[in-house]
């Protein structure tokens, strides 16, 4: 289901501080179906847990809905499509897509929350997790993106 966040929530040492766990954890999960009537969004507080393990996305209320939000700065137009489809293979294999957008011919924005449930659910982390496990170096622009944070 997509509310399995007490899976995810297991905790590392490092340096004596306890944190959640890396990315590694979501990346490995599979988004499940959203159409289950049951299915509910996340707290913010539940999205927040989670927010580590997605370094460089940003938790944004659009609105009232809760969603996840990243941009990339790409080297040329076309390669902001080509970022496009590499996203676009994944979404479509976990069956969760996001929201694409290619502004001002090289800024990749994507939004990621789940429609059905009208915010987060952990399908949406799964998705981001995937999504920074892609290796899109090559497409994005040297002097401009801005740097992943490291997740500690
Ligand atoms: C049946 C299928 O799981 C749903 O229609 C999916 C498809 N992809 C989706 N993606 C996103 N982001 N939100 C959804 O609610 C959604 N629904």
């Amino acid at each position: 289901m997509c509310s399995n966040l007490a899976v995810s929530a297991k905790t590392n040492t490092h340096y004596g501080i306890k944190t959640l766990s890396s990315a590694a954890v979501l990346s490995t999960k599979k988004c499940v179906p959203c159409n289950t009537k049951d299915l509910r969004p996340m707290t913010e507080e539940a999205a927040n847990q989670l927010m580590p393990q997605v370094s460089g996305w940003d938790l944004v209320n659009d609105g009232g809905t809760l969603k996840l939000h990243r941009s990339w700065k790409v080297k040329t137009f076309t390669k902001g499509l080509e970022f496009f489809q590499e996203v676009a293979s994944v979404a479509e294999a976990e069956g969760h897509h996001p929201d694409l957008h290619l502004v001002g011919w090289n800024n990749v924005k994507i939004d990621i929350w789940t429609h059905s449930v009208g915010g987060l659910t952990e399908n949406d982390f799964i998705l981001a997790a995937k999504v920074n496990g892609l290796d899109v170096q090559d497409l994005l622009s040297k002097k401009l993106s801005k740097p992943a944070q490291s997740s500690g």
